[in-house]
């Protein structure tokens, strides 16, 4: 892709070039520069071309460019050639196109001249590369044409040239033949080696013309490190070749030796770098420009398991591992192409499917006219120095024995849950847990087991607790739990209470022995008993403390009022837990009448619990608490199935009533069973749907209006009937009241209390009424204690009402007033 466009007047500048160049050599010449839709347009073109030409050198370009731009085709007779131009980055910044015809009559010698117009074009388009054209005549047809004798060219060696007849006498040498043996032309040429050499040189020398002899070709005949005349150890190389005459007869030796230090040399780094390379311990990859795998190291397969077979050829993406976004890539190509490397640490993947951290560096390896040639990745597998990592991490934050959290851990997330805390303008709880007894345990038993019980502990403990809270080790025997965002001290008894549980359970030890413990706990809230980390800890400590003395086995709070309101509260829990069980439970029934002429037209059941030890409760204490602690769904039920049993009851003892309305918890609703629950209560119990009222409030519609909306048409549909409660109190969404599936609105006793003398209740109240009525549904007012209200009400066009007025809740056996029998035998 062009990275780079080029100036006109750069352009102007290569056309002149262009010109010059094509017109030396008889070549077509063409420029071409990318666009933006990465097609070239031709920018600069020599003289001759025409435009059939053009189209050539355009078609085979366009097939190369589908080709990842291959540098050079053939077509027909002619030669064309494409130089990519590329910046000293690597991007390619426009390709040279040139031509030249008669390839068969031509072949060999245009190569050079084609080498040194590209060499030519590169220098004049690219800042990056240096070339010195050399001064070559160059002939029509591109042949490079020579002047020169023999023995002047073999002086122009640094070789030792020379050249023997069949006899073994010298008949040329060159001059450095003559500084090396210290002896005249004159006194070398005639000579041979016998009168030259001493005779165990001259018998080498001449097993060496043998040899080239018998082989009819050029043989190396020695290569040995000889001193040079400047007393320098140096390696040389001895070649000789056979000459034949034109009728193949011998007709001498020549010989060249030639000073291959340099050679050696570069022999002996490549030996050391593929030593290197194959050895290290670090992974190596080196990959073409286009990203092609070339070359691995051995440290490459053992770290990733592929052999060299399996990826020579392939992209390195083939070992990525996923867990990188594309930006990560782009951004290290960006670097490896501005800057030459890129060093960092990337996950890939094993052969067979791991994935392993690696420190890896990439370097781009450029050619002499600074293209990118290769790319070398060398890489390390740090999957133990993570694991190592990641230990000592552990190690200073987490408690080796429990795995939990230690105590600096545990103050650096208080820390920030107060900060949290203190922004959202929320509470916090800090529950300070410590065993009592358990340096008891420790001292009989054995630090052993007394490991084993906190592992065991610790254990329980976070499954009893939610994903929310933080539990952690402090030290020893004492844990910490903390619980962000709390609603009030209810919410944190119940962590308490959970907690408690943990201990009811004995401890089994590894020799089936059992053990028993209990824990002191203290709790500290954030912000009224603290409002930083070292406070709140501080003081949840003292109210464990304080637990202590009051007989172990319990819980403190650091606000004394709190201690006494949270164990009430757990009294409370515990009975309420019991009442299910222990049949505590009972219902009564409200009237409700109808208000134009006071006729009774049904009941509404009310739950009453009656403790053995707590006395009589009233719902409005125990019904959110059930509510907290989950209990709402069965006594929901048991209410609902009672009632229906109830209502049968009468149905069957030939009394008549419209509906029996139940209350219904928003819990209880959310519950996706709900409507099966009740169809099958209906179904147990055998009262008529058309018999059952289900009253529920606004804030039922806060989570998931949707589903409750589908839940309450289905219930509709059975042919229940629905009753918005309190209505006015929450939620009042217009929206979805006009949405609901429901036959009527009660007017919460909150407004009916004062009307007619609080201006504001009288308003409400009138325009619930008004409101129900657009919307065709019965107005039910609750709470009426005085013919006053009920007055008000009648004369607003209130439907219904229920009140101490007409009835209190009363057991069934007291409804009778209310309950008209039917004369005939009527089935149900
Ligand atoms: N001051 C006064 N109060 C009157 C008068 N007439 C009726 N009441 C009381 O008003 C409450 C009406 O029930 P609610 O608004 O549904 O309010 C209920 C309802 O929200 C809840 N509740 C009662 N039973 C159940 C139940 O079985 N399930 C559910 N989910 N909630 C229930 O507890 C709340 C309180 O129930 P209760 O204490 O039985 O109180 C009842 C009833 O005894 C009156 O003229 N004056």
């Amino acid at each position: 892709m062009l990275k780079k466009a080029i100036s006109q007047a750069k352009l102007r500048e290569w056309q002149l070039e262009i010109n010059d160049i094509s017109a030396e050599f008889h070549l077509a010449i063409i420029f071409y520069q990318f666009n933006a839709e990465n097609s070239f347009e031709a920018i600069c073109t020599s003289h001759s071309i025409d435009k059939k030409t053009q189209l050539l050198h355009e078609a085979s370009l366009l097939k190369l460019v589908a080709q990842h731009h291959s540098e050079k085709s053939a077509k027909q007779d002619t030669l064309i050639f494409h130089q990519l131009l590329r910046s000293p980055q690597g991007h390619i910044i426009g390709v040279i196109s040139f031509s030249a015809k008669n390839i068969e009559s031509s072949q060999v010698p245009l190569f050079q001249p084609l080498t040194i117009i590209q060499t030519r074009i590169a220098n004049m388009l690219s800042n990056a590369i240096r070339y010195q054209i050399n001064d070559l005549d160059v002939d029509a047809k591109g042949s490079v044409l020579l002047d020169i004798n023999l023995q002047s060219f073999i002086d122009a060696f640094d070789e030792h040239i020379w050249v023997k007849d069949t006899l073994g006498q010298y008949v040329v040498c060159n001059k450095s033949v003559e500084l090396a043996w210290q002896k005249t032309k004159q006194q070398i040429v005639g000579k041979t080696d016998i009168e030259l050499f001493d005779q165990r040189t001259a018998d080498e020398f001449l097993e060496g013309d043998n040899l080239a002899i018998n082989a009819g070709k050029t043989v190396v005949v020695s290569e040995c490190q000889e001193v040079d005349i400047d007393f320098n150890k140096v390696w040389i190389e001895t070649i000789k070749s056979p000459i034949r005459n034109a009728q193949g007869d011998l007709s001498g030796v020549i010989g060249m030796t030639r000073n291959i230090a340099k050679h050696k040399e570069a022999e002996e780094q490549l030996v050391l770098a593929a030593n290197v390379f194959q050895n290290a311990v670090e992974g190596v990859v080196i990959t073409d420009r286009e990203g092609n795998i070339t070359e691995i190291n051995q440290a490459f397969t053992d770290i990733t398991g592929y052999s060299r077979e399996e990826v020579l050829g392939q992209n390195p993406r083939m070992l990525n591992s996923g867990r990188h976004p594309k930006i990560f890539f782009e951004r290290l190509w960006n670097t490896l192409l501005v800057q030459g490397k890129w060093h960092g640490e990337i996950w890939n993947r094993r052969k067979h499917g791991a994935i392993f951290p690696q420190s890896i560096t990439i370097s781009a390896v450029y050619d002499k006219l600074n293209f990118i040639q290769y790319y070398v990745a060398v890489f390390a597998d740090i999957s133990a120095q993570k694991q190592n990592e990641e230990k000592l991490k552990n190690l200073a934050y987490f408690d080796p024995l429990t795995q939990l959290p230690n105590r600096m851990q545990f103050m650096s997330l208080l820390e920030q849950e107060v900060n949290h805390a203190h922004r959202a303008k929320k509470q916090l709880a800090i529950i300070f847990l410590d065993i009592d007894f358990f340096k008891q345990i420790n001292d009989s038993l054995g630090h052993m087991i007394g490991d084993e019980i906190l592992i065991e502990l610790a254990k329980r403990l976070s499954y009893a607790l939610s994903d929310f809270d933080v539990l952690s080790r402090l030290s020893g025997d004492e844990f910490s739990v903390m619980i962000p965002s709390i609603m009030g001290t209810d919410s944190v008894t119940l962590s308490v209470d959970r907690i408690r549980s943990v201990f009811e359970r004995p401890f089994i030890l590894d020799n089936s022995q059992s053990v028993r413990l209990t824990a002191s706990m203290g709790i500290a809230i954030y912000p009224s008993d603290g409002d930083d980390q070292d406070s709140l800890l501080r003081n949840a400590d003292a109210a464990m403390h304080r637990a202590k003395l009051n007989g172990r086995n319990n819980y403190a709070f650091y606000t004394e009022s709190m201690t006494k309101q949270a164990v009430v509260q757990l009294k409370l829990q515990t009975a309420l837990h019991q009442a299910l069980v222990n049949k505590d439970f009972y219902l009564v029934y409200q009237p409700k009448l109808t208000l134009s002429d006071l006729t009774p037209c049904g009941f509404e059941a009310l739950i009453r619990w009656s403790d053995p030890v707590l006395g009589n409760i009233p719902p409005g204490e125990f019904i959110p608490l059930a509510e907290k602690i989950g209990l709402i769904w069965d006594i929901g039920l048991w209410v609902l199935k009672t009632a229906c049993i109830q209502g049968v009851e009468w149905l069957t003892q030939g009394k008549t009533f419209e509906r029996i309305s139940v209350n219904v918890a928003s819990l209880q609703l959310q519950r996706n069973d709900f409507v099966d629950k009740v169809r099958s209560i209906l179904l147990e119990t055998g009262l008529p749907a058309k018999h059952l009222e289900l009253e529920v409030t606004e804030s039922c519609m806060m989570q998931d209006p949707d589903a409750i909306i589908r839940d309450l048409k289905l219930l509709g549909a059975m042919g229940i009937a629905l009753s918005i409660d309190d209505f006015g109190t929450g939620y009042s969404s217009l929206n979805y009241i006009k949405k609901l599936p429901i036959d009527k609105l009660k007017i919460d006793q909150s407004f009916v209390r004062d009307i007619p003398h609080d201006p504001n209740n009288t308003a409400i109240a009138k325009a619930v009424i008004a409101l129900g009525h657009a919307l065709n549904l019965q107005i039910i007012a609750e709470g009426v204690e005085t013919a006053e209200q009920a007055d008000f009400l009648r004369l607003h066009g209130c439907d219904l009402v229920q009140g101490y007025l007409f009835s209190k809740p009363r057991l069934p056996e007291e409804l009778n007033d209310f309950l008209p029998v039917f004369t005939q035998n009527k089935t149900i």
